[in-house]
């Protein structure tokens, strides 16, 4: 345990317990999601971001490598009420600081009321609030992080086979494992490749679907996914998650903005235009699409009624702003894989109720 100072952007500095120590900064973000640790801290798209957790006791069911979602812990920083010693010996491992014994309520209500916010935070045992200011200080806003998917992608594709009819081309702007074995499940081959994919990368492999996946930072930073949509709209059908969305939609003539504290949680309602049917949803996203361009609004957020489902049938298109391969968060909208593999003409794919 250990000095640890949290310097807000609004000029405020707070006092926490140390946890891990080290210096750094971020964007100040705060997930409602009361469980799933393992998997928020994994996924990628938490990249330069201090992840803020506003359930108040983080840890209590351990670690467990089966449940990351990449390879490394993405957040910049940790913060929650109180960390189990099972994460923060986890998190030390991984050299990302974390701070407890702080009020999270407060914190989250200034997130809410302030929006997002850039952060510093110095951990150790002579640190200052100095240390912390000298931080944010440093600390880039999203979109100066204009090459933020070379810190997450993959450097060279990779393929996992599962025999079946569809081969789908993930390109991973930050991709979690679950929508790779959610393809897989569903018996599609799936070659992974990096964010940068030239059309030449994308066409050698004659794709039977283009997936963009998700990831970090500002959508309008990942202009080579956004070419690989232009270049095979019409000619490869096209599926898109959270960031996959958003760039789909600039692709296609539409825009995207920064919202004010995001959406970060497992339980945002979601209303399908259509049927009116609205389920659960896993979310973490501080950017959403405002004009559609060449694609309809197919499902909403019941909450702020922000586009959380994309479609353009003639194109073969179709997109989610929310997480349907979970992990955290409920399975109830899985079958969005089997939507988007039916697109490809493969044979009937199976329809698999749960992931786990
Ligand atoms: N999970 C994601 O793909 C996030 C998308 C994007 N980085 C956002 O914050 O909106």
């Amino acid at each position: 345990m250990s000095d640890a100072y949290l310097a807000l952007e609004d000029g405020r500095v707070v006092e926490a317990r140390g946890r891990v120590p080290g210096y750094t900064r971020g964007e100040l973000v705060f997930t409602t999601a009361y469980t799933g640790y393992e998997e928020s801290l994994t996924d990628p798209s938490y990249e330069e971001q201090v992840l803020t957790f506003s359930y108040p006791l983080i840890g209590n069911y351990g670690v467990r490598d089966e449940r990351f979602e990449s390879d490394r812990v993405h957040p910049r920083a940790a913060i929650a009420r109180e960390f189990t010693d099972d994460v923060a010996t986890w998190l030390d491992d991984e050299s990302v600081p974390a701070i407890d014994h702080i009020d999270t309520r407060e914190l989250v209500t200034a997130i809410r009321e302030e929006g997002a916010m850039k952060c510093g935070i110095a951990v150790g045992d002579d640190v200052t609030p100095e240390d912390a200011k000298e931080q944010l200080a440093k600390c880039k806003g999203m979109s100066e992080h204009v090459d933020i998917g070379a810190q997450v992608s993959t450097a060279e594709p990779v393929t996992y086979r599962a025999g079946g009819d569809a081969h789908v081309a993930l390109i991973d702007c930050g991709a979690k494992g679950s929508i790779v074995d959610s393809l897989l499940e569903r018996d599609a081959d799936v070659t992974v490749l990096p964010y940068d994919a030239t059309p030449e990368d994308v066409a050698e492999l004659s794709p039977d679907l283009l997936f963009i996946s998700n990831g970090p930072g500002d959508p309008a930073n990942f202009t080579q996914a956004q070419s690989l949509v232009e270049e095979f709209v019409g000619e490869v059908p096209l599926a898109g998650i959270c960031l996959g969305q958003q760039v789909v939609a600039r692709a296609l003539g539409g825009t995207t903005e920064k919202m004010d504290f995001g959406h970060r949680g497992v339980n945002q309602p979601v209303r399908d235009v259509e049927s009116g049917k609205v389920v659960m949803t896993t979310q973490n996203h501080g950017y959403t699409v405002g004009e559609p361009g060449d694609l309809s609004v197919s499902q909403i957020n019941v909450n702020d009624g922000t586009a959380e489902g994309l479609e353009n049938e003639d194109l073969d298109v179709i997109t989610r702003q929310y997480h349907p391969e979970a992990h955290p968060g409920p399975n109830d909208s899985l079958d969005f894989f089997d939507d988007v593999l039916a697109m490809t003409g493969a044979t009937e794919q199976t329809t698999v109720v749960s992931s786990d």
